[in-house]
């Protein structure tokens, strides 16, 4: 690295400490209504409670309250029907006081799941214990609450999960504060999530293994305006009607169009999978047992053993499903000629050969022998290395999506260089988080502008992903989990 580079990794990483301060929300009478804006759909004006959430409910004279009702009526066709009338959706209090969240930023004006969880790593980076620990809480309310840790906490995400990762950012919380009264309330969410969400059907397939696959109905209501013309052209030919008319009587279920339902199954999935949207996901994804979701599992059965035993509950379950998905993984997922994981597809019954950076998921979990570790670095590595860090992908699909080849993202980087790390590969884990860290710097010198995804194989121009909604992140707040990359890298 340059001296000038170096000196600008440097400036940003004094300036991602200050920049939490603009992402953090709280729902709370003064600033309820700038909380309650959604970029995505203008006019959104009411906060949702769960039933038996009696604070949440004290702020109707200040907004538009409404209850929900209980978990089990949260249907489909409940969630689709709160299209016309999207809101928030309350998240916990804590001393009779709402807790604090933050948010990724740009249009992302909510709690997301997955990117809190490197949000916390960040926070943790930069010594904020207590805005760590609310996020854990805010995952335990949602899944008490919402029956899952929701994608955000949003009206129209009521459906769908996220890739979890509450046990890991619970157990870095726990050794900083040593509370075991909170890691017995983690434990026993992270048990219900783990049954209730990502070891039971449609989730759970028959290999023992599991898949994104989220109920739903209707179109996503937050895509941005277009996003789904070049799918439903045909059918709104078939009907002789404009693509809102196809999309206003195919919602309401005036007429049934089997093939699109099973192509909303799948986008679902892909959304669930964080990876919204990527040429590896589209049209299949829901049949897909993939390394990502697998490698984080087997991370949950290994820490919730963990928890069990420092709590003096009895952890042999959780050895024996953790190594059960193991042995699964290796099955079907370890490719022994290519030296990678591959995804599972449970319908054809065979791999799904498209290779993916998350295949050092399965470093970070703690998945991979010692032996898969080193033959992955010798050859999956290189596939996916760029001059900006790691890349979603080896190859230019035919239409790239924002998850697709040429970008690179903050959460592949950070999983990939604690991988690298865990398993003494710590010259790698260097080279990638110094060439990452140089890239978002440089580019942030350029434009002003943290932002939410880079194209890594570029590095001159990398702001330039221009792909679906564009690329978010500002010039005073960064963008949520490349803020966090630059706090670990550094
Ligand atoms: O509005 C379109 C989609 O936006 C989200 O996805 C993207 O942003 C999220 C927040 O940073 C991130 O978690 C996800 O990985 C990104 O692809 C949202 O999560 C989708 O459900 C939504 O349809």
């Amino acid at each position: 690295m340059s001296g000038e580079t170096c000196g600008d990794v440097k400036e940003l990483r004094r300036k991602v400490k200050g920049f939490w301060r603009g992402l953090v929300r709280s729902i709370e009478p003064d600033t309820i209504r700038d909380v309650i804006e959604d970029p995505k759909m203008p006019g959104a004006s009411r906060l949702y409670v769960p039933t038996g959430d009696s604070q949440a409910q004290e702020l109707d004279n200040v907004v538009n309250v409404e209850v929900l009702p209980k978990l089990d009526q949260l249907t489909p066709d409940f969630v689709f029907s709160l299209n016309k009338k999207p809101g928030l959706l309350a998240l916990a209090t804590e001393n009779g006081k709402p807790l604090p969240y933050i948010v990724p930023g740009g249009r992302f004006n909510e709690f997301y799941g997955w990117d809190s969880y490197f949000i916390g790593l960040g926070l943790l980076a930069d010594g904020f214990v207590d805005e760590a620990r609310a996020i854990v809480t805010h995952f335990v309310y949602e899944i008490e609450h919402y029956g899952k840790i929701l994608n955000a906490n949003r009206s129209y995400y009521l459906n769908r999960s996220q890739p979890p990762f509450l046990t890991d950012l619970a157990r870095k919380v726990y050794d900083k504060t040593q509370d075991k009264g909170f890691l017995i309330i983690v434990l026993k969410a992270a048990v219900e999530e783990y049954e209730s969400v990502w070891n039971s059907p449609p989730r759970l397939d028959k290999t023992g293994l599991s898949r994104y696959r989220p109920d739903g109905h209707g179109i996503p209501p937050e895509t941005e305006p277009g996003h789904f013309n070049w799918a439903l052209e045909g059918f709104a030919k078939k009907y002789n009607k404009s693509i809102e008319e196809f999309i206003e009587l195919y919602n309401t279920k005036a007429i049934s169009e089997p093939q699109l339902d099973e192509f909303l199954l799948h986008d679902r999935a892909m959304r669930e999978s964080g990876h919204d949207t990527s040429s590896r996901f589209e049209n299949v994804v829901a049949d897909l047992a993939t390394i990502d979701l697998n490698a984080l599992l087997y991370k949950y059965e290994r820490d919730i053993l963990e928890f069990a035993s420092l709590i003096g509950e009895d952890p042999k379950k959780w050895h024996s499903r953790s190594e059960a998905r193991k042995a699964a993984v290796d099955k079907y997922l370890w490719s022994e000629t290519e030296q990678i994981y591959y995804d599972y597809n449970t319908k054809t019954n065979e791999p799904h050969r498209f290779a993916s950076v998350t295949t050092f998921w399965a470093m970070w979990s703690g998945l991979a022998s010692p032996e898969q570790a080193r033959q992955m670095v010798a050859s999956s590595l290189p596939l996916f290395e760029q001059p900006g860090g790691l890349c979603v992908a080896a190859k230019a699909p035919k239409s790239a999506k924002q998850w697709d080849f040429p970008c690179g993202w903050a959460p592949h980087q950070i999983l990939a260089w604690q991988g690298l790390r865990q398993y003494g590969f710590v010259n790698d884990a260097e080279r990638l988080e110094t060439k990452w860290a140089a890239m978002v710097a440089t580019t942030w010198q350029r434009t002003g502008k943290v932002l939410e995804k880079y194209n890594v194989c570029d590095i001159d121009h990398a702001e330039d992903v221009s792909a679906e909604y564009g690329n978010q992140g500002s010039q005073e707040n960064g963008f949520g989990w490349t803020n966090a990359s630059i706090a670990l890298a550094v």
